[in-house]
């Protein structure tokens, strides 16, 4: 054998191997290879993370997943009694390394621009310090593209994207005027915000901006630890809350039964992201996994689409292949 069928055949074995993995696993390799060599959750341990979106799914799930490392907690969406039962949950599974102060409850509707500061004062009042966002509140969205009001439009960006980079850029601020410039900024995009999916389009656009705001904060200040967090379908009640095209609408449905990654495997992965400081990673069950790999090639992206009708598309984001 030459040199150069040597290296072409370590080349096409480099590729199987990668698509083996694609298939198989559910998350992107890089995270599924933190997840077991990378930085372990306990250095994480007395860190305060900030989440919004904390009272169900995917949150929740990353609520739990880090206070079982003894990471303390700032909870925060618009229904305080799901709030007490997620710091219940995040109390019981930390066994001792947290005590209920170092669960914070704060509800706040991400909508009220006005309250942001407010809250971020209430934070560091309680806890002295802020060392990680997560900006993970926001709605889905099932609509035809010709039948969306730009009403709509506009609502799901202010909660999506314009609500995100508001308390973004104070907690910013307070990292480069208190804390040296350091921190770590984290938000809940979707694959479908670097994979476009039929029926979603102010979603898909929303989750687009969010992800260019984030790294191009990213690009202008580097000490700064910014984690872009990519699920693809994951088993929460989002469909229920989820904008149609026409204003005031709720898709209202359930997504149980559907073929999606469960809410505590994501919230685990999330978790990985965050202590391992990632920029950019995604999670989903095959075929998802296998779609983001392609959409962030260019060539395989084209040849996907030449062979993926909008109806398979939807059926994968709708669990049903
Ligand atoms: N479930 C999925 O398949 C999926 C896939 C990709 C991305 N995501 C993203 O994950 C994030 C969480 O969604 P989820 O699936 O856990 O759904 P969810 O409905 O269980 O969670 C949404 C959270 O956001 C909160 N929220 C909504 N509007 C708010 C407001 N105005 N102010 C404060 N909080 C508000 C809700 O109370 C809830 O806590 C969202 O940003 C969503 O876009 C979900």
């Amino acid at each position: 054998m030459t040199f150069l069928e040597f290296v072409l055949l370590l080349l096409v074995l480099y590729y199987v191997i990668y698509v083996v993995l694609w298939i198989v696993l559910d998350c992107n390799v890089a995270l599924w290879y933190k997840s077991r060599f990378g930085v372990s959750l306990s250095t994480m341990r007395g860190q305060v993370v900030w989440i919004t979106g904390a009272s169900s799914g995917i949150g929740r799930a990353l609520a739990v997943s880090l206070a079982r490392h003894g990471v303390r907690l700032v909870l925060s969406a618009r229904r305080q009694e799901q709030l007490e039962q997620v710091q219940d949950e995040c109390l019981q599974v930390a066994r001792g390394l947290l005590a209920q102060k170092d669960v914070l409850i704060l509800p706040m509707d991400m909508l009220q621009l006005d309250k942001h500061q407010s809250a971020l004062y209430s934070v560091l009042n309680h806890f002295e310090r802020l060392d990680v966002l997560v900006n993970n509140a926001g709605r889905s969205q099932r609509a035809n593209w010709t039948d969306i009001e730009i009403q709509v439009d506009r609502e799901l960006f202010e909660l999506d994207v314009f609500a995100v980079v508001h308390l973004s850029r104070l907690v910013v601020r307070y990292f480069l005027e208190q804390n040296g410039g350091r921190g770590h900024i984290a938000a809940t995009s979707s694959i479908a915000g670097f994979s476009p999916v039929p029926f979603s389009a102010t979603y898909c656009a929303a989750k687009h901006a969010l992800n260019a705001y984030l790294m191009a904060l990213k690009t202008e200040l580097r000490k700064l630890d910014v984690t872009i967090f990519a699920p693809g379908p994951i088993a929460t009640d989002f469909l229920l809350e989820a904008f149609t095209g026409a204003q005031g609408g709720k898709v209202g449905q359930s997504t149980a039964n559907q073929k999606r990654l469960t809410a505590e495997r994501c919230g685990e992965l999330f978790a990985v992201a965050l202590a391992n400081k990632m920029d950019l990673t995604w999670c989903g069950l095959f075929p998802v996994n296998l779609m983001a790999y392609c959409a962030r090639n260019a060539t395989l992206t084209k040849i996907l689409g030449q062979y993926m009708t909008e109806k398979t598309l939807n059926k994968i984001r709708e669990g049903k292949l």
